[in-house]
């Protein structure tokens, strides 16, 4: 077994890799608006109610319809899982992760095709799928390894005439439900870290991008992943996900998606439901208000590109996203100047043209509230630049950028979740790191200095479960940087880390008299 090391970005300013795109892209486009079934107990289900994806940057293109599931189908599916369940989890352990390794290397050779999916059905500008598409396979070569290190157990001590042990078995039926934004890498990373683990899975995608999921579980079914371990269920959160949230049989319930339906499925899954002999586990990954901070001893011009960047790529459409900007007030004319000119020459277009450097917000309900939380920091702050959006073709808002805001504005407080970021002055270090912890949220932050004693004071006050230093906030690295927020922002699961996989198992200790 190799070593485990993240999957490289793709260098596109190489013909090669930039042609391979524009064919996948072409292959893409040639199964546009196919249709696709539930998947449960590994047979095909064809409803006719679908879910319709489209294409948020040409939304009259339907990518895939989809068969929806209702309460009556996620029933089947819970009883297929229920069943799989029984001969899964008596599966080696390494067999289970060889599944993850084989999936990791048939998507590797489809690297492209799944990336201009992603293009295609989120939104994704080229450089941004590619790292969902390397993030999803980090996943699966990841948590294989990890499987096969705790498989058995960890080491306890014994008393002599004694013989004990400390081993992890499953937890059962797991429902994995994925948010949109990272429709390939948390949706397919939440699913194979619950079945290496040994349960068996519901998974609801996103409504959003659904078949992205689909082309996953194909993957699986090649790699050998047996019938009803996944079981794929589409559906509307509040029908399907309420029915299996509440489900007596469901014994856990991985989540990533929005603070609001985070602390509602908390709140559903801590309900004793006739029939259910055990307290439910949640993993709750939910949203963030992410702050870069930039001290008066600190690299200016990478300050304003690590803003820029942590706040503009993938349209700002990340928990982990720059969304708040905190300036020691002696640099704060000239990181704001800066930011300013910087974000006034990024493109945005069609994320299928390699030179746009920012695409769409996913949908109409995201592009209305993000315009609305824009008109909202029109009244609380100076507009620097930006400001502007047009829905007739896609669903495209121009980069914005909200100086001179007060630290308890709305736009400096809640998640927006599009390419809107809020700056504000602090007289010194210490009130910067204050304001930036002032939010409900946890989960990501920078500090940008060069300042080594108000660097260690960051890595003790600033109160995020990833904290970086002299970089931007987003892009954490599955085994590098393991992922996850304090607070409103979830469980702190920390995906991608050493401890996620454990969060999916229970511990049973055996002891023997010899
Ligand atoms: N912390 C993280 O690791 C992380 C990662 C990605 C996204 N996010 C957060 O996700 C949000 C964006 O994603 P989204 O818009 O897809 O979030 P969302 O909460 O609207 O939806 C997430 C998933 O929950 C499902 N859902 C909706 N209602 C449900 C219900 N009643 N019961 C069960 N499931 C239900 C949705 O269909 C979807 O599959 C942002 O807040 C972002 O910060 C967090
Ligand atoms: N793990 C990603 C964010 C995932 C949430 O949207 C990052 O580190 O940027």
């Amino acid at each position: 077994m190799i070593p485990y090391k993240h999957e490289p970005f793709t260098d596109f300013s190489l013909e090669a890799n930039y042609n391979a795109y524009v064919d996948a892209l072409k292959k893409v486009e040639g199964y546009l608006g196919e249709d696709y079934p539930l998947i449960i107990g590994g047979e095909r289900i064809t409803t006719e109610d679908k879910i319709v994806s489209y294409n948020p940057a040409k939304k009259t293109e339907v990518i895939g319809r989809v068969s929806k599931a209702n309460q009556e189908l996620a029933e089947q599916a819970m009883q297929a899982a229920d069943k799989t369940f029984k001969t899964w989890k008596k599966v080696d352990s390494a067999i289970r992760a060889d599944v993850l390794f084989k999936a990791a290397a048939i998507i590797r050779r489809r690297k492209h095709e799944f990336s201009a999916l992603l293009t295609k059905e989120a939104g994704k500008p080229w450089d941004e799928a590619d790292a969902d598409t390397a993030e999803a396979i980090d996943f699966l070569e990841y948590y294989g390894r990890q499987m096969l290190r705790i498989k058995n157990g960890q080491p306890v001590e014994s008393r002599p005439g004694e013989y004990n042990r400390y081993n992890y078995i499953p937890l059962g039926v797991g429902i994995v439900i994925s948010p949109w934004n990272f429709p390939f890498a948390i949706m397919a990373g939440t699913t194979v870290a619950a079945i290496v683990t040994g349960n068996t899975v519901l998974l609801k995608p996103a409504s959003t991008t659904p078949v992205v999921a689909y082309k996953f579980i194909e993957v699986l079914e090649q790699a050998g992943l047996p019938a009803g371990v996944v079981n794929y269920v589409p559906g509307s959160g509040a029908e399907v996900g309420d029915y299996l949230v509440d489900h007596p049989k469901t014994r856990f319930i991985s989540f990533t998606g929005s603070r609001d339906i985070g602390l509602r499925i908390n709140q559903r899954a801590a309900t004793h439901n006739d029939g259910q002999i055990w307290i439910k586990r949640v993993i709750a990954e939910m949203g963030g208000k992410d702050t870069i901070i930039v001290d008066k001893e600190a690299d200016l011009e990478l300050a304003a590109q690590s803003i820029v960047k942590s706040a503009f790529g993938f349209s700002g459409q990340k928990c982990s996203a720059c969304s708040r900007v905190v300036i020691v007030e002696d640099v704060y004319d000239t990181v704001v100047s800066r930011v300013e000119e910087l974000t006034k020459v990024l493109t945005v277009g069609d994320p299928t043209d390699y030179n746009n450097y920012m695409a769409t917000v996913i949908d109409q309900a995201a592009f209305d509230k993000i315009t609305a939380y824009i008109e909202i920091g029109k009244g609380e702050g100076r507009l620097v630049v930006g400001g502007t959006a047009d829905d007739s073709v896609g669903y495209f808002i121009q980069p914005t950028v909200f100086a001179d805001v007060a630290p308890s504005a709305r736009i400096m407080k809640e998640e927006i979740f599009g390419p809107v970021v809020a700056i504000t002055k602090a007289k010194d270090f210490d009130e910067a790191i204050d304001i930036a912890n002032d939010t409900e949220y946890g989960l990501t932050g920078a500090v940008i200095t060069t300042n080594r004693f108000n660097q260690e004071k960051a890595r003790e006050d600033f109160h995020v479960g990833n904290l970086y230093f002299n970089r931007g906030c987003t892009g954490a690295i599955v085994g590098y940087q393991p992922f996850g927020g304090f607070n409103m922002s979830g469980t702190d699961s920390k995906a991608g880390g050493p401890d996620y996989l454990q969060l999916h198992m229970q511990a049973k200790t055996t002891s023997e008299m010899l």
